[in-house]
């Protein structure tokens, strides 16, 4: 069975990305691997991934002690991270120790937020066992949680030493969990590649059967890479790293506002996705059939492309207030200079902010 490998290299490390099917035993050599030359290991995973792979956590025996978290967006707490960290004290974890984050986006962002700060930084391994997971998170390094001010408002730039991508894993995926994966896709394309877009646009993904995913994900992955080894810490001037947040900047605030896990996060970013090509367009960028072409696509991937229902436009602008990208009190958007080539702006007109957001069904 043949292994796709990334390589992700930033200033201080280098490390692979297996995409693949089948993976679990090449995952637990490594796992014997360390633990032969003394690493101690303890896995991190939610509710859901414990009983859907079942089988393969049984296959660590005793070994590896388990921590399983409450399933969804809620575990990306304060209280949470407390009790990870708690769990590694416990597990006898020092400074060799490696953490396995198994799991979403939430276990690897939790868990390795949680490495990042444990005895002020251990290794640890990302085993994505979603699609967004697999095409984002599990790459490039943030790991954080939320608090009640903000999406991932706190958090830690910490490099994975491995990505073990599974894509055998996808097939137990619920669909709306598998819609939320693609919302990260699309940008991808709409940031960087357009010929993904007509990929998507052509023949959309809308299940775990796809034959095109174990490339779709190497694809993500290298796109990812690619921008996260030119900006490792969002430190740019513009553009850079920034524009991985295409759409985010409206799909944080939808998250916060709505209340987390209200919005599954790919959903919040389909929105974002459209309301960014909406103010793309405001401002002379690209044209209204562009936008229409977006709007397309992300609603063919089963993802919303306007709010479920009406969240308030004040609390909304709020929330982006408090967006990382906020430079000296004005808000930094992404926008997309082409379908395949975004840009930041230095400022926009917060009133035609707000007009977007009524055009995505806020009031
Ligand atoms: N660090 C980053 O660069 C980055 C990038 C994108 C998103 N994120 C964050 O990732 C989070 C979203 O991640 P997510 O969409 O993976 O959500 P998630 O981690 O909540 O997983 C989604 C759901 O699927 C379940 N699940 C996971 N794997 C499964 C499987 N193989 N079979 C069946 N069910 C499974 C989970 O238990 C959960 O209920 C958000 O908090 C977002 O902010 C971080
Ligand atoms: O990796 C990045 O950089 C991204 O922006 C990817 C996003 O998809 C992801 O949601 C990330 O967590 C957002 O980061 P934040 O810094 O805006 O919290
Ligand atoms: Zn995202």
């Amino acid at each position: 069975m043949s292994t796709k490998q990334v390589i992700v290299e930033t200033s201080l490390s280098s490390y692979p990305i297996h995409v693949g099917r089948s993976l679990g035993s090449k995952l637990l050599g490594e796992i014997e691997e360390l633990m032969a030359k003394g690493a101690r290991i303890a896995a991190v995973t939610d509710s859901n991934v414990r009983m859907a792979q079942a089988a393969w956590f049984d296959s660590l025996g005793d070994r590896v002690p388990v921590l399983t978290v409450p399933a969804g967006e809620t575990s990306k707490s304060v209280s949470q991270f407390g009790e990870v960290l708690d769990f590694l004290a416990a597990s006898k974890l020092d400074r060799g120790g490696v953490v396995l984050a198994v799991g979403g986006g939430v276990v690897g962002d939790l868990a390795g937020y949680a490495a990042a700060s444990y005895l002020r930084g251990v290794r640890f391994i990302q085993v994505p066992t979603t699609l967004l997971a697999m095409v984002d998170s599990s790459v490039g390094g943030k790991t954080g949680i939320n608090i009640s001010a903000g999406k991932n408002l706190v958090g830690a730039f910490h490099q994975p030493i491995a990505v073990y991508s599974d894509i055998e894993m996808l097939k137990t995926m619920p669909p709306r969990e598998f819609a939320s994966g693609m919302a990260e896709v699309i940008k991808h394309g709409m940031l960087q590649d357009a010929a993904l877009l007509d990929l998507l646009e052509a023949n959309p993904i809308v299940g775990p059967e796809d034959e095109r995913l174990e490339s779709v994900v190497e694809w993500n992955c290298k796109i990812k890479a690619s921008v996260v080894n030119a900006d490792e810490k969002e430190t740019a001037a513009s553009g850079g790293r920034a524009l991985l947040n295409l759409g985010h900047t409206f799909g944080h605030a939808i998250e916060n506002v709505a209340g987390y896990g209200e919005y599954l996060h790919g959903e919040a970013i389909g929105v974002g996705l459209v309301a960014a090509a909406l103010l793309s367009e405001s401002l002379g960028f690209i044209a209204a059939d562009d936008v229409a072409r977006i709007r397309k696509v992300v609603s063919e991937h089963n993802l919303p492309t306007e709010l479920r229902e009406a969240l308030p436009i004040a609390r909304l602008m709020a929330a982006m207030r408090l967006d990382k990208k906020v430079k000296a009190g004005v808000i930094r958007f992404v926008i997309m200079k082409r379908i395949g080539q975004a840009a930041t702006i230095e400022s926009a007109d917060m009133a035609l902010i707000e007009e977007i957001w009524r055009q995505c069904g806020a009031s």
